[in-house]
C-alpha cells in the first residue's frame, strides 16, 4: 500500500441527486502518485462522481473527504470540451494563464511567478512555440495541450479530466496520453480521469473503477480484466 498523501478519502458515500443514488457505500482512497481511470457505460454516473470529487455535489450519505490544498482549489481540471470553447477567441497565453485565476483573487494582473510558471507549463507540454497564436486556430490536439497547461497552473497534485482524448486522432491521443504519464510517472501528479478508452486504462491506470448499474467495482487493470464487468471486453495487457 502506498505512504503517499492522501487527497480524496471517500467513505461510505452514496451519491446521486435528489435523495436517489446512483452510487452506494462507494469506497475508495486517491493517493498522490495515483493513476484512477473511471469506466462504465453512459448514463452510469461518473460525471456524478466527478462533480462529487470536485466539491461540486454533496454526498447523500457517507463523506468524500479532500485534502485541505484541494479544498482551497488547487485540483486541475481539464472538462468535456464544448464547441463555444473550441471556439473561443483568445491567445494560448491567455488561456493557459487564465488556470490562475481562482487564485488571483481580489488582483488584477497575473503575478511574474504566475507568468513564469504558464511558461514553464507551456515548455513541458511542447506549445510554448504556439503561445501568441489564437486558440481557436489550433487543432484538437493542440487545444487539449493547451487545456492542459491551464489545468496545470491550478494543479497542485491533482489531476481530473473527463474524456480528454474524445474527438482526437489516435496520434494526438497516444501524445496526451504520453504526456499524462510523464506527469504521473516523474512528477508524481495523480490523475483521476473518465474514459471510455479501456485499452489506454489497462495500460496506464493502477486501479480501474468501474461505474456499474447495481454495483460498482474497483481493482488493478488484471483484477479488473478478471471481473465480470472487464471480461466484456475480453482483452489482455500486451
Ligand atoms: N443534475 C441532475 N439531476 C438529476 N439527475 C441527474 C443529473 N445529472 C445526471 N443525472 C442522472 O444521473 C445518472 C448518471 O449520470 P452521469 O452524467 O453521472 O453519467 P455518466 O456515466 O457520466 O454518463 P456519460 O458517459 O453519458 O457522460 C443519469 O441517469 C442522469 O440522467
Amino acid at each position: 500500500m502506498s505512504e503517499q498523501k492522501v487527497l480524496i478519502d471517500c467513505r461510505d458515500a452514496a451519491l446521486g441527486y435528489e435523495g436517489r443514488p446512483i452510487w452506494e457505500h462507494l469506497t475508495f482512497q486517491v493517493r498522490r502518485g495515483d493513476y484512477l481511470c473511471i469506466v462504465g457505460d453512459n448514463g452510469s454516473g461518473k460525471s456524478t462522481l466527478l462533480k462529487s470529487m470536485l466539491g461540486l455535489l454533496r454526498p447523500l450519505s457517507g463523506e468524500i473527504r479532500l485534502d485541505e490544498s484541494l479544498r482551497r482549489g488547487a485540483i486541475g481540471y481539464l472538462p468535456q470540451q464544448t464547441r463555444a470553447q473550441k471556439d473561443f477567441p483568445a491567445t494560448v497565453s491567455e488561456v493557459v494563464l487564465s488556470g490562475f485565476l481562482s487564485a488571483r483573487g481580489w488582483k488584477f494582473f497575473y503575478t511574474p511567478a504566475q507568468k513564469s510558471q504558464a511558461l514553464q507549463h507551456m515548455g513541458k507540454l511542447g506549445i510554448l512555440e504556439l503561445k501568441d497564436k489564437c486558440y481557436r486556430e489550433l487543432s484538437g490536439g493542440q487545444q487539449q495541450r493547451v487545456l492542459l497547461a491551464r489545468a496545470l497552473c491550478a494543479a497542485g497534485d491533482l489531476l481530473v479530466l473527463d474524456e480528454p482524448v474524445t474527438g482526437l486522432d489516435p496520434a494526438a491521443a497516444d501524445d496526451l496520453y504520453r504526456t499524462l504519464r510523464y506527469l504521473n510517472r516523474t512528477e508524481g501528479m495523480a490523475v483521476v480521469m473518465v474514459t471510455h478508452d479501456i485499452r489506454s486504462a489497462l495500460r496506464d491506470a493502477a486501479a480501474i473503477l468501474h461505474a456499474g448499474r447495481d454495483q460498482w467495482f474497483l481493482g488493478t487493470p488484471r483484477e479488473y480484466l478478471a471481473s465480470p464487468y472487464g471480461k466484456r471486453f475480453g482483452g489482455d495487457l500486451s
